[in-house]
């Protein structure tokens, strides 16, 4: 695995507000995402990790402040211009039943491919080695109305990287998979920022993962949103304050959360 040797910007987020227009959800937002960086978005239910994660790739207006990708105001940036710096994997992606595993995989290559939407040899290259890296070629002729959620999980996240942008967003991408597959899928995504440079951002529930495979957190929690590496929000109290504490408590030494 090539190791990190720069840090250098692609995202970065100043006084930023979000929200929608009866509702701030967090204020006074200032992140930055490095490249080559695997950076998790944690927070309670209903704290706002999905509208950041809606913020950030333009999906959702802010209230106020700038976002600027690579240098540049998202504002700035067109649509198509956009789709080839970010890929997104949102939660409920509406599909067809019909789709084949790689037809909805070549879906990721929409970016590049021509207005009757004919895949070159690259493109065909791209959703192959996004099959192979997800280790779901097997499953390239199946319908995706016949997966499990997982399996179906996975096949999003090889669209996103059929895709090819430097900026990947997730949004709870290891919700329907078991222990093994969520360490599977996370592993890979941590792999995949190093060897080829990509940011890759995810909202999760998964702390404990997180904790141990990210380089970034980014903590949403009571309208403020809280960007630190694992050991510096180890080392502070804000995960000891997450969550009332009459049920689960976490505990630094063994960087758990154990229930009480
Ligand atoms: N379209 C909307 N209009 C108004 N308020 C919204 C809208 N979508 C979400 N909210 C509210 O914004 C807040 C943050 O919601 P969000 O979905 O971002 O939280 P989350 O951290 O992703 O939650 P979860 O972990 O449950 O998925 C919540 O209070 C929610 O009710």
């Amino acid at each position: 695995m090539k190791e990190k040797t720069k840090t250098k910007p692609i995202l970065q987020a100043q006084e930023l507000s979000i929200g929608y227009s009866d509702k701030i959800v967090a204020e006074d937002i200032s992140l930055k995402i490095n490249e080559a960086e695997l950076v998790a978005v944690i927070g309670i239910n209903g704290s706002g990790k999905s509208t950041l994660l809606k913020t950030l790739t333009g999906n959702l207006k802010c209230l106020s402040g700038t976002i600027s990708i690579q240098q540049k105001n998202i504002n700035e940036i067109s649509v198509q211009k956009l789709s080839e710096l970010i890929s997104i994997v949102l939660t409920e992606t509406q599909f067809s039943q019909n789709l084949l595993v790689e037809e909805l995989v070549a879906l990721g290559r929409q970016p590049y491919t021509n207005w009757l939407g004919q895949l070159s040899n690259k493109d065909i290259n791209a959703v192959k080695q996004a099959l192979q890296l997800l280790e779901i070629e097997d499953k390239s002729k199946r319908k995706c109305g016949s997966l499990s959620d997982g399996q179906l999980q996975k096949v999003f996240l090889a669209r996103a990287i059929a895709q090819e942008t430097p900026l990947i967003f997730l949004d709870e991408p290891t919700t329907h998979l078991d222990l093994y597959h969520k360490i599977f899928v996370l592993k890979l995504l941590k792999t995949l920022s190093r060897r080829t440079n990509k940011s890759i951002v995810f909202a999760t529930h998964e702390i404990n993962l997180a904790l141990q495979l990210c380089d970034q957190i980014i903590l949403v929690s009571n309208g403020k949103v809280t960007q630190k590496t694992p050991e510096e929000l180890i080392n502070s109290n804000l995960l000891q304050e997450l969550f009332p504490k009459d049920l689960v408590e976490f505990d630094a030494a063994t960087k758990n959360f154990k229930v009480l």
